[in-house]
């Protein structure tokens, strides 16, 4: 079990509640109606196809754009006629958005000479921000000569040293590799442990949206679809589009039950590390292809029916393609949903 994030800092930020939210451009709706309460000091993740509306919903609260309709509160006030730079909040893009004929240090105290803040306090805050993020060497370097990952850490210190009541993060750590991506969610996640303040965190990454957040909010469409702990949304998904979205290789969803029991008027689920080899298992399927990933396997299997079924397993099985296989499904796991509406039973 993850633990919720305790501040050990003085503030957590500011409240978040977004109540009908819609925004179109010309004839395309970006959101539709979209509801949400972000508890002060909580870290939310919002997740979501390309195109879903993850980003739309961050500018709205930054105030870089303006809804169509409903209402968005910071704090204790409607914000939708409040200038952004009144907001206090602090907005990390993907590409940075450093200034590049800036040094470090003075990119980090530009918003802070904007906002008049004595010279003296600024470059205090601007060290703090610096070390915090593993920067402090780099004060005097331009953007151009960093590497994308020392970029972004800049981006990141840049919104810390605002100290906003709300951080919204769109997919700031995309750009890095793989490596620099889990150390730099370790100190995003460290940084909230410490301060505490209310973050919004676009993903496109699973991993990072199940470690990262208290909650994970998942977004298709400009709806929200569902909003949970991460584990309870991967365990009791609302509909089919969730059970697919998180995990992967994706839930193995079968309408009308087939070969997971017949059930008119159902689509049944069971994840990919619910369904077990089993030389008594009630399933009978061939092996079509085994991708082999080192510290497991996945097996993409073909049932008499043709129904199609990927399993997890152990990687040194030695099972071929063409290999005839038995399987048996967790009875606690199976997911059922109705399949007109897809939503879960
Ligand atoms: N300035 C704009 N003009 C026209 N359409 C836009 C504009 N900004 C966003 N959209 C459209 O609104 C929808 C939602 O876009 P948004 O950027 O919020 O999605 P997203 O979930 O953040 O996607 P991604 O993960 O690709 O960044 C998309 O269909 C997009 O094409």
């Amino acid at each position: 079990m993850r633990q919720e994030s305790k501040p050990t800092g003085a503030r957590a930020g500011a409240g978040i509640v977004l109540e009908s939210l819609t925004k179109c451009y010309g004839p395309i709706t970006a959101l539709d109606g979209v509801d949400l309460a972000v508890r002060a000091g909580e870290l939310v993740t919002l997740v979501g196809p390309s195109g879903s509306g993850k980003s739309t919903i961050l500018r709205l609260i930054a105030g870089l754009e303006r809804p169509d309709r409903g209402r968005v509160v910071v704090g204790d006030r409607d914000v939708v006629d409040v200038p952004p730079q009144q907001r206090s909040v602090a907005m990390v893009f993907q590409d940075y958005a450093l200034y590049p004929h800036l040094t470090v240090q003075d990119n980090l105290l530009f918003g802070l000479r904007v906002r008049k803040v004595p010279r003296a306090e600024a470059t205090r805050r601007a060290r703090e921000a610096a070390e915090r993020l593993g920067i402090a060497e780099l004060l005097d370097r331009h953007p151009d000569e960093m590497s994308g990952g020392q970029r972004q850490r800049v981006a990141l210190a840049r919104a810390l040293v605002r100290d906003p009541s709300v951080y919204l993060l769109d997919e700031p750590l995309a750009s890095l590799d793989t490596q620099l991506r889990t150390t730099t969610r370790a100190d995003l996640l460290a940084i909230h442990r410490q301060l505490g303040t209310t973050t919004l965190h676009v993903t496109h990454d699973q991993a990072e949206a199940m470690t990262l957040g208290d909650r994970v909010v998942v977004i298709e469409g400009g709806r929200v679809r569902q909003a949970g702990a991460p584990q309870d949304v991967y365990d009791e998904p609302a509909d089919t589009f969730v059970a697919r979205f998180l995990g992967s290789p994706p839930m193995n969803l079968v309408p009308g039950g087939g070969v997971l029991g017949d059930s008119t008027g159902v689509v049944v689920g069971i994840r990919p590390e619910d369904l077990a080899l089993d030389s008594e298992g009630p399933i009978a399927a061939t092996v079509e292809a085994v991708e082999a990933l080192g510290n497991e396997a996945v097996l993409l299997t073909r049932c008499a029916d043709g129904t199609r079924l990927a399993i997890r397993t152990e990687p040194r099985l030695g099972l071929l393609t063409g290999d005839a296989v038995r399987l048996s499904p967790d009875a606690r796991r199976v997911h059922r949903f109705d399949a007109g509406t897809g939503r879960r039973l």
